[in-house]
């Protein structure tokens, strides 16, 4: 299972940011190639393990979107995507988001008071922008059924699951320099 995301990711370059050991990979980055069969291994999973009792599938700018747009296009569920960008719409919703890395601003727009959503992103680090989402929807008054990363790395989902959230990962990973381990 899930074969195509596995033999990618044990093939994934690493980048050092910094401290941080990024890995580079179709899912996470759009680099070298984002491949239909992969796209379509990974959203297949999302559908036969996600709550999809849902009104809209929320996204995070930018390598979210992908999958976000494939998700909405199997189920035919809306897509919403947390931009970095401020539009100044009535309602938006601003949250700050901190990864490993970087540190900017997310804009929440388009999720109403009882929406039933999940989110998907692509991979879940420190959890830092999986917090941001989720308090930017608890601000707009949505209902988050499900959270669903395909990549897990580090502590972030455990951060999450201690903050009372249920996070679905499809493959836990840890990189250093040397590449890519996949734990299970
Ligand atoms: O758990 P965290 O430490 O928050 O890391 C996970 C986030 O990092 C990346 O976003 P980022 O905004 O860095 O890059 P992107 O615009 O390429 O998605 C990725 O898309 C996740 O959203
Ligand atoms: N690779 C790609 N995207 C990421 C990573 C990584 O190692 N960590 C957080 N987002």
């Amino acid at each position: 299972m899930l074969e195509r995301l596995k033999r990618s990711l044990l093939e994934a370059p690493i980048y050092k940011r910094g401290d941080y050991n990024y890995f580079i990979h179709p899912i996470t980055d759009g680099v070298p190639e984002v491949r239909p069969d992969l796209i379509r291994e990974v959203v297949t999973h999302i559908i036969r393990t996600g709550n999809l009792d849902i009104d809209k599938i929320v996204t995070i700018e930018a390598m979210g979107i992908h999958i976000g747009t494939a998700l909405s296009l199997f189920t035919d569920i809306p897509l919403v995507i947390i931009r970095k960008r401020k539009y100044g719409l009535p309602g938006e919703i601003a949250v700050s988001q901190v990864t490993g890395y970087s540190k900017g601003e997310l804009y929440l727009n388009g999720v109403s008071s009882g929406d039933r959503v999940i989110v998907v992103d692509d991979v879940i680090s420190t959890g830092g922008t999986a917090l941001a989402t989720l308090a930017a929807l608890k601000a707009a008054g949505a209902e988050v059924v499900d959270v669903l990363c395909v990549i897990e790395r580090g502590k972030g989902a455990d951060r999450l699951r201690r903050e009372g959230y249920q996070i679905k990962t499809m493959l836990r990973v840890e990189a250093d320099d040397s590449g890519v381990r996949i734990l299970d």
